[in-house]
């Protein structure tokens, strides 16, 4: 590895717009968890964790890849480990210099110890509030409907969403196994989100065809889309998305791990990039897929010639794509006027 690229990588700043709370929890922290809380667990160190919170290359697909989220989200049933994994993902992103982050998780899989779905949102928030006092970030969380649970429940997730608009919501998602359900099948749900005037990013083209990327920005109100590798699939849908500046939040390891594409080469960032799309660099899921904002981009400039140039557009881009007013992202903006663009 170069190191001397990698320090200038990491000292860039940066953003993460697509990062899953019950994906990023530190080994460390799922032990001792599990001992405050009484919980047996497959291994007692966290290396030993390891096999059943994290993927390898072996990784079969998407839902292989969400196997690896049970363990984890057991865990997270209590307001004091809400509110703890929800700060130390701040932690983990202030190590490579993120600058502004917005972190996800579906409520609704939170509830096993009877909290309410208000309480779990309050309590990400409480965290995230934390980590940008103490780290200076800025910090919003995003709320996931889950494309397994009935409408009735991602209605409900909706709703409490709604109420945190502004006070520490940024938007809502649809997550989870695309190809078992596919995005035609959440009209109401997002019809509801746009009434509430809550901003949409929906994880398509991930597992499946364009068809869902065409379904969650002409149907379901996307203003931005999760992956969207298959999008290239569909060259008249891409010049659409191109056109309306619909950002794409691309998170590369995942997608190599999910097998959304089948190797590197094949992996579309660089002709989205050069065709003009408004491509973002993301992590996804901290421990599952062993990644940080770092690393994701050394294996752009290691595997596909990403100059430092180009990274930094790619960081610009995720600035352009927050989930933030004007007046909050021009402020956002002064952090990154200043970036190093040597070419390599
Ligand atoms: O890459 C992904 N694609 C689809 N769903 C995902 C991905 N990563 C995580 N989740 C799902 O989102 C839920 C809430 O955070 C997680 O529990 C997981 O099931
Ligand atoms: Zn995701």
């Amino acid at each position: 590895m170069n190191s001397d690229l990698y320090s200038l990588i990491q000292q860039l700043p940066k953003v993460d717009l697509h990062v899953h709370l019950d994906g990023s929890i530190k080994p460390e922290t799922v032990l001792d968890l599990a001992n405050q809380q009484g919980m047996d667990l497959p291994a007692i160190t966290s290396s030993g964790l390891l096999p059943y919170l994290q993927v390898t290359d072996n990784c079969k697909g998407l839902n292989d890849y969400l196997s690896k989220f049970q363990l984890g989200a057991s865990l997270l049933q209590t307001e004091a480990a809400l509110e703890r994994v929800a700060f130390e993902t701040i932690e983990q992103a202030s190590e490579h210099n993120c600058r502004y982050i917005e972190v996800r998780f579906g409520p609704q899989l939170h509830r096993q110890r009877g909290l309410g779905l208000e309480q779990v949102i309050q309590a990400v928030i409480n965290g995230l509030q934390k980590g940008e006092k103490a780290f200076g970030i800025k910090a919003q969380a995003i709320v996931c409907c889950l494309r397994h649970q009935p409408a009735s429940v991602n209605l409900k997730v909706v709703e409490a969403a709604a109420m945190f608009l502004g006070k520490g919501v940024a938007a809502v998602d649809l997550a989870g196994d695309e190809a078992g359900f596919p995005a035609f099948l959440f009209r109401k749900v997002f019809a509801l989100a746009e009434k509430k005037g809550l901003p949409i990013t929906i994880h398509a083209g991930e597992a499946a065809g364009p068809e869902n990327i065409r379904e969650a920005v002409s149907r379901l109100g996307a203003g931005r889309i999760g992956h969207g590798i298959s999008l290239k699939q569909d060259p008249v849908l891409l010049q659409e998305i191109c056109t309306n500046k619909i950002p794409l939040e691309m998170c590369p390891i995942s997608n190599i791990q999910t097998k959304a594409a089948d190797s590197w080469q094949e992996y579309p960032i660089r002709e989205y990039f050069e065709q003009g799309l408004t491509v973002t660099v993301n992590t996804d899921n901290l421990t599952v897929s062993n990644t940080d904002l770092t690393k994701e981009y050394m294996m752009l400039a290691e595997k596909l010639d990403f100059t430092i140039t180009e990274i930094v557009q790619l960081i610009r881009n995720g600035v352009e794509a927050a989930f933030l007013d004007m007046a909050e992202k021009n402020l956002l903006k002064h952090q990154f006027v200043n970036l190093p663009s040597p070419q390599r």
